[in-house]
């Protein structure tokens, strides 16, 4: 037995002895493999990297980045992996789509595993972005290529819970993260500590760092510690030196791979513009979908309430190819939705606000277009990259230019951006314009979102800063609102501010010009009210006769729209419901159009005169009976002879002692009339509490059938009146049936709470029903009192009985 127990023990210290030693060995071998890398960091030469294996990276990141087909790196990657590996500060910038998202976190996954971190060790590197998209799919990347590290990872932005993230942020490795949750996370979460943090990486830096996140990034960097390696990315970089300041780089190293390229976007991305009119654009737009129905279209608009109008338009006008929205007032689950649909579906449109035009790596698209003009150059460059990605994307990028921006061409030009005027063939574009505004005259949802598209996209071009390009009193307004199907432009409220604004500064400058914007605007609200009243449906719509013939409408050039020779019909049949998506409501803004006449203003005097011309007494308050009847007040009425003789008498002055007399006199009918009024309200409330005992009653005996549901049971004795209200004692079913028959009486409220605590978990039917149903001839039913009497005289014999009754009437 002893020997056993030993040998027993003896073989559990031996396994004990042979798990240890293989993690010592596995250690030791990880602390050589570590060090060896780390001695080959330096030993990197950009030149001579052919692919990842020429990288001193640990055999997890070389398998994870085998495994999902990265094998040879892109020009950004060979030139910045080397120096992140060395530790050093990067300002990386280099063509969309090239490949900038592995060029930071290869380094993440090196710089962690050689410090040997663990889930204990908090938090060591962190990503911002500036969306959340962009955020969800830097997450997915770094899940394809670090799957075989033990490090944790968190997706902490906004629309998710955000319980969830605070329990489990103290265990997470790497972040990736939108800047505002991040700073909510910092503020309040006590569990949050990056004061070990390593890394820090910006993707899109510059727009981290421009005026829309500055106080959120300036506070997140004060609670990042000073000793760390920060990494920015973007194909605009920033060189600002106040931005870098911010961040207190060290002697960053700057690697631009691409301005050595001949362009600044990717080599296989055919770029075109045309120049077209504003009330032109959603046609030409419509046609181009139309004859590419077997594409991937991306469509950039300036507003979230542009692209909601246009998804919502397109949608009813089924062109014949799934359609999506995306944009940043979406529900966040919605913009995940559509964002992996559209990934996902190769014949697909999706509109978007610019929310989607950096970093998102839609796989294939084929087409980017940018409806209205970008609000610089490095917003055109990031749009038109969402195509012709990767080592050998191809794409085309169309933009849309008014005559009055085409000026932005030439800064395209100047950005090595190689970029082709063609023109469009005008028998090519064909404008639903009449069916848009049936459709708008059908549905006031869509009149409003169309209303609210207009207003949206003209504040947008006011607020736009290079006023060289975007000039707002050079857009044709009018026309604009035609074309979205509106006949009467809406008001704009802004204009009107800034129309005020500018009369002011002339006056005062003593220059008298007009807005000719706000003139138009009030001008056609006119016109177009008359031609909305006389509107004919079989008559070609006035708008488009109108917008044709302005003198400054230059007539379409020829352009091919490379037809895919697809008939109207069959793509009709298409159209499938569920790739239509539904869109949230926004905010409605005041956007009613302007009356037709000039209000004139109200004076007080114009007031006074109307008060007296309908003869309305001022100050006196009348009040009136429900027929109408006005009622006098009572308080002025004197009752007493005393009083009614005081009124009538016209003296001068006022007889003090008198008037107290007066006043006692009245004093009494006050009373008198106090005390009918006081009457009068206990009557009422009593009336009201019998009226209410009474509904709850019948409530109770017939449950919710009504009357004349259940059976007439009229005809039973009031049992109130046979028992005198009586209850007999120890008799259970008699309480019961008496409990129920006398629900008026107090003293059975108790039985009444009872029974309905009872009658709330069974259904149970009154005494009489049971009785009736169970088919008991009724005179057995009747109440006991009655059936005495009954007994008495039937105990008598008929000569008795005859006997009694002689004896009654002699008595009479
Ligand atoms: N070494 C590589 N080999 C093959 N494909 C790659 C490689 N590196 C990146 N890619 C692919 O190229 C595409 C673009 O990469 P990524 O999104 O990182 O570009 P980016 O430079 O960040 O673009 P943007 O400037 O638009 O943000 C992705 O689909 C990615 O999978």
């Amino acid at each position: 037995m002893k020997q056993n127990e030993k040998a027993q023990k003896n073989q559990g210290r031996r396994k004990k002895i042979q798990l240890y030693k293989p993690r010592k060995k596995k250690s030791v071998e990880e602390d050589a493999a570590i060090q060896y890398l780390q001695a080959q960091y330096a030993k990197i030469v950009p030149g001579d990297i052919k692919t990842f294996k020429d990288f001193p990276l640990s055999q997890k990141t070389l398998k994870g980045l085998k495994d999902h087909n990265y094998i040879t790196p892109t020009e950004i990657q060979k030139q910045s992996i080397g120096y992140a590996l060395q530790g050093k500060d990067i300002l990386g910038a280099a063509q969309t789509g090239s490949g900038k998202t592995l060029a930071f976190l290869i380094p993440i996954l090196e710089n962690l595993f050689c410090k040997k971190w663990t889930r204990l060790d908090g938090v060591g590197a962190l990503v911002i972005s500036p969306t959340r998209e962009l955020a969800y799919q830097i997450y997915e990347t770094l899940r394809k290529v670090g799957s075989l590290h033990d490090f944790s990872a968190g997706l902490i932005i906004g629309g998710q819970n955000l319980k969830f993230e605070r329990k489990r942020m103290d265990q997470m490795n790497i972040l990736i993260s939108t800047p505002g949750r991040l700073l909510q996370h910092m503020d309040e979460n006590p569990l949050f500590d990056c004061s070990h943090l390593q890394m820090l990486v910006l993707d899109e830096a510059d727009r981290c760092l421009d005026m829309g996140f500055e106080t959120t990034m300036n506070a997140i960097i004060e609670n990042l510690p000073l000793e760390r390696q920060t990494l920015l990315f973007s194909a605009t970089q920033t060189k600002s030196v106040k931005d870098l300041a911010r961040l207190s780089l060290k002697f960053p190293t700057y690697i631009a791979p691409h301005e050595q390229a001949a362009t600044a976007t990717p080599d296989l991305l055919q770029q075109s513009y045309i120049v077209c009119e504003i009330n032109d654009k959603l046609g030409i737009l419509w046609s181009f979908i139309r004859n590419h129905l077997k594409q991937k279209i991306l469509v950039f608009m300036a507003t979230c309430k542009q692209v909601k109008y246009a998804h919502e338009l397109f949608c009813k006008l089924r062109p014949g190819v799934s359609l999506l929205a995306l944009y940043g007032t979406l529900h966040q689950e919605k913009r995940e939705r559509i964002y992996n649909e559209f990934c996902r579906k190769s014949n697909v449109v999706l509109f978007a606000t610019d929310l989607a035009s950096r970093g998102l790596d839609f796989p294939r698209v084929n087409w980017v277009i940018q409806m209205d003009c970008p609000e610089d150059v490095e917003t055109y460059i990031h749009r038109a990259g969402r195509t012709a990605r990767g080592v050998l994307g191809k794409g085309e990028g169309l933009l849309m230019l008014l005559p009055s921006e085409e000026k932005i061409v030439v800064d395209l030009q100047k950005a090595k951006i190689p970029i082709n005027k063609i023109s469009v063939d005008p028998s090519k574009v064909q404008a639903p314009q009449r069916k848009i505004e049936s459709l708008l005259s059908d549905n006031t949802d869509l009149k409003q979102s169309a209303q609210r598209a207009f207003v949206s996209y003209v504040k947008a071009v006011y607020m736009m800063k290079n006023k060289d390009i975007f000039n707002v009193q050079e857009l044709d307004t009018d026309a604009y609102a035609r074309s979205l199907g509106l006949i009467i432009p809406p008001r704009i409220k802004f204009m009107y501010k800034f129309h005020k604004k500018n009369v002011q500064k002339n006056e005062i400058s003593g220059e008298s010009e007009t807005d000719d914007v706000v003139d138009k605007l009030k001008a056609n609200t006119a016109d177009y009210s008359t031609d909305e009243d006389e509107a004919e449906p079989d008559k070609p719509a006035p708008v488009v006769e109108k917008v044709t013939k302005k003198p400054n409408s230059k007539k379409l050039e020829t352009f091919d729209f490379h037809n895919d020779d697809e008939s109207d019909d069959d793509f009709l049949q298409k159209v499938k419901k569920n790739d239509v998506e539904e869109i949230d409501d926004v905010t409605q803004e005041d956007e009613r159009p302007m009356s037709k006449k000039k209000a004139k203003p109200l004076t007080k005097a114009a007031v006074a005169k109307k008060i007296l011309k309908k003869k309305i007494q001022v100050n006196t308050k009348v009040k009136f009976t429900e027929e109408g009847e006005a009622i006098g007040d009572e308080k002025k009425d004197v009752k007493s002879e005393l009083a009614k003789q005081f009124t009538n008498e016209d003296v001068g002055g006022i007889d003090i002692e008198r008037a107290k007399e007066v006043l006692q006199e009245e004093d009494k009918f006050d009373k008198i009339r106090f005390r009918e009024k006081v009457k009068a309200k206990h009557k009422e409330q009593k009336q009201k509490l019998k009226n209410k005992k009474k509904d709850e009653q019948e409530q109770d005996e017939f449950g919710s059938q009504s009357e004349s549901d259940g059976p007439d049971l009229s005809w039973l004795p009031d049992p109130d009146k046979v028992y005198d209200g009586k209850v007999g004692a120890g008799d259970d079913s008699d309480q019961q049936s008496i409990g129920i028959a006398s629900g008026n009486s107090d003293d059975d409220d108790d039985d009444d709470d009872n029974q309905s605590e009872e009658n709330d978990k069974f259904h149970r039917p009154s005494k009489r029903k049971l009785v009736e149903s169970k088919g008991i001839p009724q005179e057995s039913v009747a109440p006991r009192k009655i059936k005495r009497v009954q007994d008495i005289s039937g105990a008598l014999s008929v000569q008795e009985a005859e006997a009694l009754a002689m004896q009654l009437l002699g008595k009479r």
